[in-house]
């Protein structure tokens, strides 16, 4: 029984609107994707890492490595066009389990966004266990806002946001079972590995993320990172 990190980090971050990727953008003065290899492995040494970065930028990624003396052990391959594709590709290096291996027993995987610096040690601990009893552990939080649905008419109605969570990564599923749904057509409405999941017939089973384990999308994002890896070095 292995546990793996699938850290995704195959984007351009358009939406950061840098000339350098936002994975690569530095928080305390050290890349973002470092950060967060560097929770995968304070929750186990042992966790066997694979990172998707992109094409173009692995040279640049082995130049910071030695830059920052980042020597930890993974697996790097190449991304997709979409994160889609980055997924199922970095899936492709995970090796599956012997049909026979026992309910219990069988290996695990975290899809995490590289771009996630502040997941908490205890999610992805509690995220593996969840996937290992339920086959799947979605990492989300309640909405803190109202929330309103925008009709096509232009006009709004409100809606129940105790109806809603907003999905977070780590995503963990026994590995059997995503390698397998990651086989569905790719559609735009699959916009993180739950939704994968869900359309290959499986259930969701939702766990508890955390309100700091913000997606760095863009410039704000990347004030609140570095304001809370501040207060945490404190
Ligand atoms: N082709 C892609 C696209 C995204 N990702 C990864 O998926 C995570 C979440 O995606 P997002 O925040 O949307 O990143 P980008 O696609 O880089 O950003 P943008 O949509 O603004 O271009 C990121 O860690 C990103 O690197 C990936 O591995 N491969
Ligand atoms: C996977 C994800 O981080 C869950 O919130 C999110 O869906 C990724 O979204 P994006 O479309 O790549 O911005």
């Amino acid at each position: 029984m292995a546990k793996y990190a699938l850290i995704v980090a195959g984007g351009s971050g358009t939406r950061m609107n840098n000339d350098t990727p936002k994975q690569f953008l530095e928080i305390l003065g050290k890349p973002i994707l470092m950060h967060t290899i560097s929770r995968f492995h304070l929750f186990s040494p042992l966790i066997k890492i694979v990172l998707v970065l992109p094409k173009d930028e692995i040279d640049y990624w082995k130049h910071l490595e030695s830059q920052h003396k980042f020597d930890h052990d993974y697996k790097i391959v190449a991304g997709g066009k979409t994160r889609f594709q980055s997924v199922k590709k970095g899936l492709t290096a995970i090796e599956a389990d012997a049909d026979d291996v026992a309910p219990g027993m069988q290996s695990t995987v975290a899809i995490h966004d590289g771009v996630r610096p502040l997941v908490a040690v205890k999610t992805i601990a509690l995220s593996h266990v969840e996937a290992s009893n339920n086959g799947c552990a979605i990492a989300s939080v309640a909405l803190k806002d109202s929330i309103r649905e925008v009709k096509p008419d232009g006009g709004t109605k409100a809606i129940n946001r105790d109806n809603f969570r907003l999905m977070q990564t780590p995503q963990t599923f026994r590995v059997n079972a995503i390698k397998a749904a990651y086989e569905i057509e790719e559609t735009p409405d699959l916009t993180d590995d739950a939704s994968v999941f869900e359309k290959a017939g499986h259930a969701v089973h939702l766990i508890n993320g955390s309100y700091q384990n913000i997606k760095i999308t863009t410039p704000e994002d990347l004030a609140i990172a570095k304001a809370i890896l501040d207060e945490s070095h404190k």
